[in-house]
């Protein structure tokens, strides 16, 4: 018998790398109940999403109709939507769990900085809590950190990251947030030396407005790692996360699950709510 005080969570993006781990994730936690299970992949449709993962029936049918799932988790109570997607909807999803009053953990990366803004617009007028996580992982956040204590010191940074090669965003969301970090540290980095020129066309990266070089790599065989590598006259300071297993993300979706319930507005990045 579920237990009807639980937190009802619906997953968008359910038959997906990330969206999976969470069905196991959600459907294993005593404080909440799996509602809903969203994906658009045509051949899992009605299909039982724990079939469909692998891990025995959960009697929770795969849908593609976003609205109808959301209305059906709003009779549930105060529910939850988790999204893992894609960069091209996330927005528009993101804005209807809102829009139902079905509060939003979005790890889904790849959201502007002017998207972002009109999301805590949204959130804030619906006085909904919403919570985006460019990387849920709790060794990730503890590199930030040491990366802001560093740029404290030096003003010479570059940052790799590297992914597997179904990622669709570069830089990743996670790059992104740690170059943000770094520019409220120091407004300027990597000062010029030389007059540099490219013979291949983006051959130093990206470039933030502070002067942080981003460069991304996508290869099979990898998951998802990133290095920040500070530079200084005689030495080198590298910090570096690397990801081998996607249940790792895990404690910090359960976290989030449970932190966004009483919020009245959207809060950016996993470091603000452990
Ligand atoms: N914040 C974090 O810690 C992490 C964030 N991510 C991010 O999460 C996102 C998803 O990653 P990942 O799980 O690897 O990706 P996958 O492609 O493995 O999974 C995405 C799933 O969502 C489905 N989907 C896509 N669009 C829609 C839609 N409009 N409605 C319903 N379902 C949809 C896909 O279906 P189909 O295959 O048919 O397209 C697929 O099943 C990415 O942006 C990634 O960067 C990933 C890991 C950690
Ligand atoms: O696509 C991924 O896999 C990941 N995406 C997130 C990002 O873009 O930072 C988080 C993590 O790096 C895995």
């Amino acid at each position: 018998m579920a237990n009807q005080t639980s937190i009802p969570v619906v997953v968008n993006g359910a038959c997906g790398k990330m969206g999976r781990e969470v069905i196991k994730a959600v459907s294993q936690a005593a404080d909440m109940r799996l509602v809903g299970a969203i994906d658009k992949n045509p051949t899992a449709q009605g299909e039982d999403i724990g079939e469909v993962i692998g891990c025995g029936p959960l009697e929770i049918p795969v849908m593609a109709d976003l609205e109808a799932t959301l209305v059906m988790a709003q009779s549930e109570g105060q529910s939850v939507m988790v999204d893992f997607t894609h960069p091209d909807t996330v927005y528009e999803t993101t804005r209807a769990a809102i829009a139902y009053g079905v509060r939003p953990v979005v790890g889904t990366t790849g959201l502007s900085v002017e998207q972002i803004r009109e999301l805590a617009e949204f959130a804030d007028k619906a006085s909904t809590g919403c919570l985006i996580i460019p990387n849920f992982s709790i060794g990730v956040v503890l590199m930030q950190q040491a990366a802001q204590q560093a740029a404290q010191y030096f003003n010479h940074v570059e940052i790799i990251e590297l992914h597997h090669n179904q990622k669709a965003d570069a830089p990743s969301g996670t790059a992104v947030q740690t170059a943000q970090m770094l520019a409220q540290v120091q407004s300027q980095y990597n000062p010029a030396e030389v007059k540099e020129s490219e013979q291949l066309p983006g051959a130093r990266g990206g470039t933030t407005a502070e002067g942080i070089h981003i460069h991304s790599v996508r290869l099979p065989g990898l998951i998802a790692h990133q290095e920040i590598i500070f530079g200084d006259p005689g030495q080198i300071y590298t910090l570096r996360h690397d990801t081998s297993d996607r249940a790792s993300f895990m404690p910090g979706v359960l976290l989030s699950i449970r932190r966004v319930m009483p919020l009245k507005s959207l809060i950016y990045g996993l470091d603000k709510i452990l």
